[in-house]
């Protein structure tokens, strides 16, 4: 990892002039985000930060994963852990992998032709990228809310109740029961609960992207993925989001990319920066904003770079 990350910042940061990338930067002398949570034991981590603390449990596992679209190579070598119960931030500039990576943990490329994962991702002792794993059940356990709010064209009620009622069975009651509880989850409930029967389409999109994740939790998934899901919308909507997430922590494992510094520093325990398909650099959120290991890191989220 090491020769990966110090390729890395020879070969991008010492000539790469400055774009207009859209993140925003972080002094990483001033921000400094309250993180109880111990660093990660991976390898990534290993090479890149001081493990003075604890490791806690990992709930996923990647293990040398790479990933190709036909020929192209955009995952290189990944090996981390993603913590149980925290929040991992994946952050880095535009192409860089990140959703990529997102949609490799609930294998949502094999939608696609000529896509391509080898390596491990290991979820509770289970590599989800062996053949004989069945992917619904697997998007039931690893749930994914995109960029865009994507209600489905029916009620309220029935989008978030879709996937339960896939897989799981229970009675119209306890349907109802479920509704209700991951609509409160998704802090949707008090808007929506004299209208579950109009379209999901007729809320605000913000409304749309609680929603959203409403219908994501509703299965009850053990890891939740959320690909940029506020950047569609207003400072309200997202700060909404944001509470929902610290909320969600709790019982759910989250992997989030986000392209706003600010936001991953706000809510994540751990932060991931990639570069061209390679982990840069993976720790605790306060250490690698304030003091990360990669100078390649720090061109980033100061904006020297991007
Ligand atoms: N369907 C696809 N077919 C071929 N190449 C793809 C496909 N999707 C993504 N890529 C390429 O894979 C690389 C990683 O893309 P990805 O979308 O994962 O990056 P990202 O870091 O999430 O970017 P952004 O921040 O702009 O969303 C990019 O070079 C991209 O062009």
């Amino acid at each position: 990892m090491t020769d990966i990350a110090t390729k890395t910042s020879k070969k991008v940061f010492t000539s790469t002039p400055a774009t207009t990338e859209d993140h925003t930067a972080v002094n990483t002398k001033t921000l400094h985000t309250p993180v109880s949570a111990p660093v990660v034991h991976s390898q990534a981590t290993t090479a890149t930060s001081k493990q003075d603390d604890v490791a806690p449990a990992a709930k996923m596992q990647i293990r040398d994963l790479n990933f190709h679209y036909g020929d192209f190579h955009a995952l290189k070598n990944i090996s981390i852990d993603i913590p149980d119960r925290k929040v991992t931030a994946f952050i880095g500039p535009s192409g860089c992998g990140k959703s990529t990576l997102l949609r490799t943990f609930n294998r949502m490329y094999d939608l696609y032709p000529n896509m391509r994962a080898d390596g491990q991702i290991i979820l509770d002792g289970q590599n989800i990228l062996d053949k004989s794993v069945d992917v619904n059940l697997l998007r039931a356990r690893v749930g994914m809310v995109f960029q865009k709010p994507t209600p489905f064209p029916m009620s309220i009620f029935d989008n978030v109740a879709f996937g339960v009622r896939l897989y799981e069975k229970m009675s119209k009651a306890e349907l109802a029961e479920r509704v209700e509880w991951a609509l409160k989850k998704a802090a949707l409930w008090d808007e929506v609960k004299d209208k579950l029967n109009a379209s999901g389409l007729s809320l605000s999109g913000g409304q749309q992207q609680r929603l959203c994740i409403a219908r994501g939790v509703a299965t009850k998934p053990e890891v939740l993925l959320l690909d940029e899901p506020t950047s569609a919308l207003d400072p309200i909507s997202t700060g909404a989001i944001e509470d929902l997430i610290e909320d969600l922590k709790q019982d759910y494992t989250i992997a989030i990319v986000t392209h706003n510094m600010q936001q991953a520093a706000r809510i994540s325990d751990y932060t991931a920066y990639m570069y061209l398909g390679d982990m840069v650099e993976i720790g605790k959120t306060d250490q690698v904003f304030t003091n990360p290991t990669q100078q390649a890191t720090e061109d980033y989220i100061t904006g020297r770079y991007g």
